[in-house]
């Protein structure tokens, strides 16, 4: 009998549990906020990111268009109007629309002209994308604006250039004189920037120095996106499909177990944390059953009971890598193994199995950390439905997934769950993932040796001889 980290014996039946409402898949669009000083790139990087992706599904936003238009009197005294400061946008409308595009509708975007100050009369239809970035720069200042963004980013660029630029760019493009440019940057621009624009850097997750100028900020960002578009229509497609929500703490612990220079040590150290997240974002999938408690308080409180008829089952060898921290979450919990041999790209032989008796019973967390073609999973999947596990019983838990092997599980067992921590671009000719991570089992296991070094380097990159 097995017994749950909190204590409690294994004596629920599945059928008292009710199914948890599944985490919302990431269906909304991801929205990205570029802010920084006039004239330090935003808009160049921007466009430069729209041009590299040429895909319709990034849609592009400018703070800009939302500037109140000047009423004649102000026009009258534009010299004392300070358009650096939050009042001069209308962002009640810019949150409306940006509201709409998060909700798939689309949108007419206003225009706004430099030259006279005013809004005109065309306005930009926008269609609401997988992808949305707001660029402006005050877009990190105001909470709700800030609130909207999954990732910020903050365009830092020298003072002087931002004002040479400045003065070049609005003396061609946006019909001012040098004198009016030198007077409205020293009584509002500069003042607006020490006081909203460079305190909003704070909120920043990536800071691009040099701006336009950066072509691996640039290119990073590009890929990330690429990477969150690949994901969006996984996920609008599959509704049993679950990614951990990215963070850079995430991001960092994969570039970490990505890269072919991180040691052994390190490499078990930070794929250990990274299964750990996974583990308990898959425990968030199990059935629960309501539970009130009296607290040393005297008070009673509402909560849940978790289920405890679990097991684990691990591909040998590298989901065996998952199975403390399984323990770790799951006390006691009992853990099956599968040896599944690969006999060529899409062969695949069961040659060994052990798996509790009574599996059938059981919710079952199937071990892997690289899915890749996924007929390796779908050889372990098959076993256990053969022993009489319910397909809606099995949570697959791994590190990596590569799409081919997300449409092969997912379209062949639509009631299985898969909850993984990033989504790759795909599969080399050998059927390993790329970017990937090389041998898992024997990078954490430490069996990899110089040779098996070179050659995953030389699959990963083609080396020249
Ligand atoms: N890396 C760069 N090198 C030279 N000129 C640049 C660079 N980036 C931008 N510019 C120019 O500087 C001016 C301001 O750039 P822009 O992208 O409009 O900044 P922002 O949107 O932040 O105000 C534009 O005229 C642009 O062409
Ligand atoms: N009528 C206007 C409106 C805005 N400005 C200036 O534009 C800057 C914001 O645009 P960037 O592309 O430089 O980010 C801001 O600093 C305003 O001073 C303007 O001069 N006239
Ligand atoms: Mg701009």
């Amino acid at each position: 009998m097995e017994k749950l980290s909190n204590g409690v014996r294994d004596h629920c039946l599945i059928s008292d549990y009710v199914s948890p409402s599944a985490p919302a898949p990431l269906k909304q669009p991801f929205v990205i906020g570029v802010a920084g000083g006039t004239a330090s790139g935003k808009t160049t990087v921007c466009n430069m990111i729209m041009s590299q992706l040429h895909d319709q599904r990034v849609v592009l936003v400018n703070q800009d268009s939302f500037y109140h238009s000047l009423t004649k009197e102000k026009l009258n005294k534009v010299h004392e109007y300070n358009f650096d400061h939050p009042d001069a946008f209308n962002t009640e409308v810019l949150l409306s629309c940006m509201e709409k595009l998060r909700s798939g509708q689309p949108v007419n975007i206003p225009s706004y002209d430099f030259r006279i100050h005013q809004s005109i009369e065309s306005s930009s239809p926008v269609n609401p994308g997988d992808v949305i970035i707001l660029e402006g720069i005050l877009v990190l200042n105001d909470p709700r604006v800030r609130d909207l963004m999954n990732m910020k980013i903050f365009v830092d660029t020298d003072a002087d250039v931002r004002l040479s630029r400045r003065i070049q760019r609005d003396t061609v493009e946006r019909g001012r004189n040098i004198q009016n440019v030198l007077e409205q940057y020293t009584k509002f621009v500069k003042p607006s920037f020490d006081e909203y624009i460079q305190p909003s850097m704070k909120y920043a997750d990536i800071i691009i120095p040099r701006g336009g100028d950066n072509d691996v900020a640039i290119d990073l960002i590009v890929q990330h996106i690429r990477t969150k578009l690949c994901q969006h229509n996984l996920c609008k497609i599959y509704s049993n499909i679950f990614i951990i929500s990215s963070t850079f703490q995430i991001k960092g612990m994969h570039t970490l177990i990505r890269d072919i220079n991180t040691t052994k040590h390190d490499f078990v150290f930070y794929a250990d944390r990274l299964i750990r997240l996974v583990v308990e974002h898959g425990l968030g999938h199990l059935p629960f059953t309501e539970k009130q408690i009296t607290t040393p308080t005297g008070s009673v409180y509402t909560g849940v009971d978790f289920c405890k008829r679990l097991c684990g089952v691990s591909v040998i060898r590298s989901g065996e890598s998952m199975e403390n921290a399984l323990r770790a979450c799951c006390n006691g919990i009992k853990i099956g193994k599968i040896l599944i041999h690969r006999e060529n790209n899409d062969g695949r032989q069961l040659i060994y199995e052990k798996l509790p008796k009574d599996i059938s019973s059981r919710h079952v967390f199937l071990l892997d950390p690289v899915l890749a073609s996924g007929y390796s999973a779908v050889k372990a999947i098959t076993l256990l439905l053969s022993k009489g596990v319910p397909e809606s019983h099995i949570i697959f838990l791994n590190l990596i997934a590569a799409p081919q092997g997300i449409h092969a599980l997912c379209k062949k067992f639509p009631m299985l769950k898969i909850v993984t921590s990033e989504i790759d671009s795909s599969l080399n000719e050998d059927s390993r993932v790329i970017p990937g991570l090389g041998e898992f089992a024997d990078r954490y296991f430490g069996t990899n040796n110089i040779n098996s070094k070179v050659s995953s380097l030389s699959t990963n990159l083609k080396l020249r001889s």
